[in-house]
């Protein structure tokens, strides 16, 4: 139940969001709207009521809108609703204007990339057949005529919309093509992590191990693989719960990547067994690090709950000249990881030398 509160005040937040973001395209575009359909309702002479309406429009209800909407359970739905009654709205001024053709095209003409922008060409069409029905209410409501010339104040009366408008929309969708990039990229990183520990997941490890053994064969330069697996921890779970093994898990995660460089690669390989790759390390210098990993991991305090410390077994393996492939080096590492486990745990055991 509180899952689907927060999640239903998520979306009403990202509603908002919207709202706001049409919000300031209103504006500017009902605003610039307004300057060019009035220079055209002058021009045909239309009536107090047509001028008071169309003001009312182009100048107080893109805020009216917004008020609404922010005071609404469902803000996007008003939004929706007041985006097709700007279309049919639109349409009617381009009536009254009597059809002249560039502001009638130009007010189309943006109504309709917004209309595209935020519903594509299903919710075009919709709000297609509103503007047209606007269009005859229009016309009729300011004595139907068709005045197609636009006389030149009403042409530099509709530069405002036809350079500003375009340059808003452009702007808005450039903000928000590089916001789903980020987001994409964001999502890209957080597949690649095992969510307990913050280490690599398995996928995203092996990925990395199969990099560093190409490099490492292509430079001719040491890579040792160790395997880690934590002593008996299936008796920790069944002792002291699921909750303390995961302690378990994420400070031997934590002990792993205090002794290792940012240039080494650790992952969780799976369940209590974790792999890090150290480039450019041999064996000799390997068991060194590893010795440093599996005493820390005994030196803390994993759980207050834990009678014991907590232990862990290493297997290490530099890649030689048996490891024709990846597999073969994460053999060699888990054969000695086995050898390390069956000589008592708690210890670290290097790849037999081939
Ligand atoms: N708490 C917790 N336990 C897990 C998780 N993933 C796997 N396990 C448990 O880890 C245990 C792994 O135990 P085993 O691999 O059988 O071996 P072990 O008890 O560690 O014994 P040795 O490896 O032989 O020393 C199992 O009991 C799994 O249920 C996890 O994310 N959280």
């Amino acid at each position: 139940m509180a899952v689907a509160t927060h999640s239903s005040a998520d979306e009403r937040h990202e509603q908002l969001r919207f709202v706001a973001r049409v919000y300031g395209l209103r504006v500017l575009g009902l605003g610039a709207g307004a300057l060019a359909v009035g220079a055209a309702l002058h021009s045909v002479g239309a009536s107090v009521v047509v001028w008071v309406g169309m003001l009312l429009h182009g100048l107080v209800w893109p805020h009216a809108v917004a008020w609404l909407a922010r005071r609404s359970p469902q803000p996007q739905t008003i939004e929706f609703r007041s985006l097709i009654a700007d279309s049919a709205l639109g349409g009617f001024w381009v009536g009254c204007m009597h059809f002249m053709l560039l502001p009638s095209a130009l007010l189309v003409t943006m109504l309709s990339m917004d209309k595209l922008a935020v519903g594509g060409w299903r919710f075009l069409a919709r709000t297609a057949s509103a503007q047209l029905i606007g269009a005859l209410l229009g016309g009729l409501f300011n004595g139907f005529r068709v005045d197609l010339a636009a006389p030149l104040p009403v042409i530099v009366a509709c530069l405002p919309l036809l350079v500003c408008y375009p340059l808003a929309v452009s702007t808005a969708t450039y903000a928000l093509v590089r916001k789903v990039r980020r987001q994409n990229h964001q999502l890209a990183q957080l597949s690649r992590v095992d969510a307990l520990t913050g280490l690599l997941n398995r996928a995203a490890w092996e990925v990395e191990v199969a990099h560093e053994f190409i490099r490492a064969g292509r430079t001719a330069t040491h890579a040792t693989l160790l395997m880690i697996d934590i002593d008996h921890f299936k008796d920790v779970n069944d002792r002291c719960g699921h909750l303390t093994g995961d302690k378990v898990l994420r400070s031997v995660a934590a002990a792993i990547t205090d002794s290792v460089r940012v240039v080494d690669v650790a992952g969780r390989y799976g369940g209590d067994e974790f792999g890090v790759v150290l480039t450019g390390v041999s064996i000799d210098d390997a068991m060194l690090v590893a010795e440093r990993i599996r005493a820390q991991v005994e030196a803390q305090p994993s759980d207050p709950t834990l009678a014991e410390a907590c232990t862990i077994s290493i297997g290490a393996a530099e890649i030689d000249a048996d490891c024709r492939e990846v597999r073969d080096w994460l053999i060699a590492a888990d054969a000695a990881l086995y050898r390390a486990k069956t000589r008592g745990r708690n210890r670290s055991e290097a790849a037999a030398a081939a």
